[in-house]
């Protein structure tokens, strides 16, 4: 299995890193278009190959797609990311350039790719790789509800005082600040209902704190987070090279399911050696319902700036 990553600044170098690190995968292909950084960054990471014991063999180019060629998956990373005090929405101008650039690359050597896509906002870079790439709409996963579930889980544990491995949660919706739905309705402690151990203060509390979970780390580093994205990107490309049918929150091109179409949102996901292969549906309540809907327009919003 060869998998490319584009952008080998914080978020690529990290999703390469797990990836390596889990010894699923032959070959990782580094790609950036600062000169040398991607074979710098390549390089560094296989000297801690006979370290941490893996043999995924990880290289590096700038910008020369022909080293890509045959890539099963390919995850896009690049483009510009928040400061303290931004929105993702914000990095549009400048994003949504770099990914179609990126993806049109990308296609071209490797026709049959999985995509990936991890530069924000990513729920409408994700749309914008739909409209532009001329994949299959199982090809093309957007990465968010991955990530923030595991914030989900961390807040969870935290409010709960129980280890995570306890706790089991999913977040759907958009990727954004105001937009992502945590579904405490369905989070639970081994088996049991949170809401029968928090407090309505405690409820409220892990919402919030999840729905904001990339803010506060981005007020934290004065850039956005890297460690959990890459984790999650490489549970992800496991559950495709590994054919698990996994299921993950992933933002997905919807053509009717719940309620929504032309539009890339975040929903529970069979992931398998197809990419997509079922989207699952989930009841929700009527206020679930009701925000993801809001999520849902706020997104149509964001999709409305894109230029094709
Ligand atoms: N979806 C998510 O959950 C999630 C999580 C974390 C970060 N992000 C997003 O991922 C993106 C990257 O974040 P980061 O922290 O790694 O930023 P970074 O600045 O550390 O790395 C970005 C890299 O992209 C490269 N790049 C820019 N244009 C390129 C092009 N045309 N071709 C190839 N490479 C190019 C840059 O040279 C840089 O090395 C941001 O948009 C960020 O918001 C998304
Ligand atoms: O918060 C960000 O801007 C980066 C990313 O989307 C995250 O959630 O960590």
């Amino acid at each position: 299995m060869k998998v490319t990553v584009v952008g080998a600044g914080a978020v690529g170098a990290s999703c390469a890193e797990y990836i390596a690190m889990k010894n699923f995968c032959s070959e990782v292909v580094l790609v950036d278009i600062k000169e040398g950084f991607a074979e710098g960054k390549a390089m560094d990471l296989m000297q801690t190959a006979s370290l941490n014991g893996f043999d995924t063999k990880i290289t590096g180019t700038t910008g020369d797609y022909s080293k890509t060629a045959g890539s099963h998956v390919a995850v896009i990373t690049s483009g510009i990311p928040r400061k303290p005090g931004m929105t993702r929405e914000e990095l549009i101008g400048i994003n949504a350039g770099i990914v179609k650039d990126v993806t049109e690359n990308l296609v071209k050597h490797s026709p049959d790719v999985i995509i990936i896509v991890v530069s924000n906002p990513m729920d409408t870079m994700a749309y914008l790789v739909h409209k532009t790439s001329g994949l299959p709409k199982h090809k093309i996963i957007g990465m968010g509800g991955a990530l923030d579930s595991a914030r989900f889980k961390y807040r969870l544990a935290e409010a709960l005082e129980a280890p995570i491995s306890d706790v089991d949660g999913m977040v759907i919706a958009a990727h954004s600040d105001t937009g992502m739905l945590p579904l405490l309705s369905k989070a639970t402690r081994n088996g049991v209902p949170v809401t029968d151990f928090l407090n309505a203060e405690q409820q409220k509390y892990v919402i919030e704190e999840t729905k904001v979970g990339g803010a506060t780390l981005t007020k934290l580093l004065g850039t956005s987070a890297w460690y959990a994205p890459g984790a999650a990107v490489s549970v992800m490309v496991q559950a495709i090279a590994c054919d698990q049918k996994k299921m993950i929150p992933c933002s997905l091109m919807l053509e009717g399911e719940y309620g929504q179409n032309d539009i890339c949102l975040g929903v529970p996901a069979i992931i398998g050696k197809n990419g997509v292969e079922k989207i699952v549906n989930v009841t929700l309540t009527a206020e679930e319902q009701l925000k993801f809907a809001e999520a849902a327009n706020a997104v149509r919003e964001v999709n409305g700036d894109l230029k094709f």
